[in-house]
């Protein structure tokens, strides 16, 4: 019996090949069992392969509607964004500020809020009648995890992703509305660090003069006829501008504040922190119009210049020591060239700030490469007058609630006498301020005192540093 079950049956003719196997293979297999089903020969080979076919060809439909049925009936809702609520796996981070959405529902506790970012996984939604499969994988970048976002749709038509992904840049425009990018680097690349609410311009004190000066000519240079004038005449329609004065007399917060007038981001890059190739490879990174900010522009490696000097002079005027100590730096001839070369883009506004304009090349800031200089220096009376202002008055009221509009003009006044002008930065007289933010009267009756004080204080770090300095000479020599 056992043999006669095993008996040999040659397998079916071969077919020709059809042109619909051309087309969708495997289709006419997939008919010929459902044919041999239907005609109730449940041959086994036949019936296994057309519940495999069936099974390929429908999971997949299958899967994703229990997923929605899952995530929008059975998932709870974690927050009340649209769009990225429906994820049914998430990142959860503590206190870190990562892209993603902070739990609303907290006790209110700022300290260490909840950050949710769509995990590893996808999750499907319904967009205007369609379903859209929303897929989001993390994967090891060299040093930062990378994460990769895709939407996908079935339809044979792009247009409702199209549709989809223009009313994420609205909604995404809405929320960035006086919201200013800043972008940093890491390594050779820009990584938007924040999008933030920059200070107005009004908030940043300094000569009125000084401060027009500088956004009107940058508001020029923005201006599409501008544009299309430096086109005609050939010029790189480029702007550049040097801010330079000693340490906190705001020299980043105009450069943010000016961005964010203008309506536009701003990549902020030190120079001290990249090396050539890093440096090329920012600048022609940069979008076609943006601000960047080139801090602290002295620590440019300015040996190789000065190597060149010496080889025309024949004397050789380049301390080993320096050589030294300045290796890995960005150089100044590759900060010339991406100044000046193609990878460096139109439009862009160029701001560089230093505390020491002295020590700067003349090359580097030579008409063309820097358009204007401004110097940002320490307060004098109105300055003094207008910080004191500035940190009390809201609202036409006094924080302490002692006295009137007449009285806080008497006190400002005062404080702008008693405090001297041209010896402290706007950041230290800001600083002294904060202690009393409470309290107006109180700041006034200390200013005396602290500038004493802080004298004393910038005396002792003198002889510190020349202590220091010599010390350190020594152990050099
Ligand atoms: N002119 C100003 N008006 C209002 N606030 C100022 C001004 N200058 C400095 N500050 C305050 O001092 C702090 C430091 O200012 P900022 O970093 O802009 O100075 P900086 O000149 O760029 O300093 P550094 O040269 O050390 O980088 C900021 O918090 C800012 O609020």
């Amino acid at each position: 019996m056992a043999a006669d079950n095993n008996v040999y049956s040659p397998p079916p003719p071969l077919s020709p090949i059809s042109m619909v196997d051309v087309f969708f293979p495997g289709l006419t297999n997939i008919s010929a069992a459902l044919q041999q089903l239907l005609a109730g020969n449940p041959n086994s080979y036949g019936r296994m392969l057309c519940i495999c076919g069936l099974a390929v060809f429908f999971g997949g439909y299958i899967k994703d509607f229990f997923s929605v049925l899952v995530a929008t009936y059975f998932t709870s809702r974690i927050s009340s964004q649209p769009f990225s609520h429906k994820a049914s796996s998430f990142l959860v981070s503590v206190g870190a500020r990562r892209r993603g959405f902070a739990d609303n529902h907290s006790d209110g506790n700022q300290k260490k809020p909840l950050q949710y970012s769509p995990w590893n996984g996808s999750f499907s939604f319904y967009y205007k009648n369609h379903l859209l499969t929303f897929r989001s994988v993390q994967k090891e970048g060299q040093i930062f995890r990378e994460q990769e976002i895709s939407v996908s749709c079935i339809s044979r038509s792009p247009g409702i992703l199209r549709e989809f992904f223009s009313e994420c840049r609205a909604e995404y425009l809405k929320l960035v509305k006086n919201k200013t990018s800043v972008f940093e680097h890491r390594d050779s690349s820009w990584k938007k660090t924040r999008a933030i609410d920059i200070r107005p311009l009004d908030t940043v004190i300094l000569d009125e003069m000084k401060k027009t000066a500088l956004l009107e000519d940058i508001k020029a240079f923005l201006d599409p006829e501008t544009r299309a004038w430096y086109s005609r005449r050939g010029i790189p329609y480029r702007k550049g501008y040097l801010l330079y004065g000693p340490p906190g007399t705001g020299k980043s917060s105009l450069s943010l504040s000016i961005a964010r007038a203008c309506d536009l981001d701003i990549y902020i890059l030190n120079i001290s922190s990249v090396d050539d190739s890093s440096l090329g490879e920012l600048f022609t990174e940069l979008p076609a119009r943006c601000v960047i900010l080139l801090e602290d522009i002295d620590a440019v490696d300015a040996t190789q210049s000065r190597q060149r000097k010496t080889v025309k002079t024949g004397k050789d005027e380049t301390s080993s020591s320096t050589e030294g100590k300045l290796q890995g730096k960005a150089s100044l001839s590759a900060l010339l060239n991406v100044l000046d070369g193609v990878g460096s883009q139109e439009g862009r506004v160029l701001i560089m700030t230093t505390n020491h304009a002295e020590r700067l090349d003349a090359a580097l800031v030579r008409p063309g490469r820097v358009d204007m200089k401004l110097e940002l220096g320490y307060t004098n009376q109105d300055i003094n007058a207008r910080l004191f202002r500035a940190l009390f008055l809201r609202d036409n009221t006094l924080p302490d609630g002692r006295g009137d509009e007449v009285t806080f003009s008497k006190l400002t006044k005062e404080f702008a006498s008693k405090m001297p002008e041209q010896e402290f930065s706007p950041a230290e007289i800001q600083s002294f301020l904060l202690e009393y933010r409470r309290s107006p009267h109180m700041a006034v009756e200390n200013v005396q005192e602290w500038v004493v004080r802080t004298r004393e204080g910038k005396k002792q770090m003198k002889r510190a540093d020349s202590w220091v300095l010599q010390e350190g000479g020594d152990i050099l020599g």
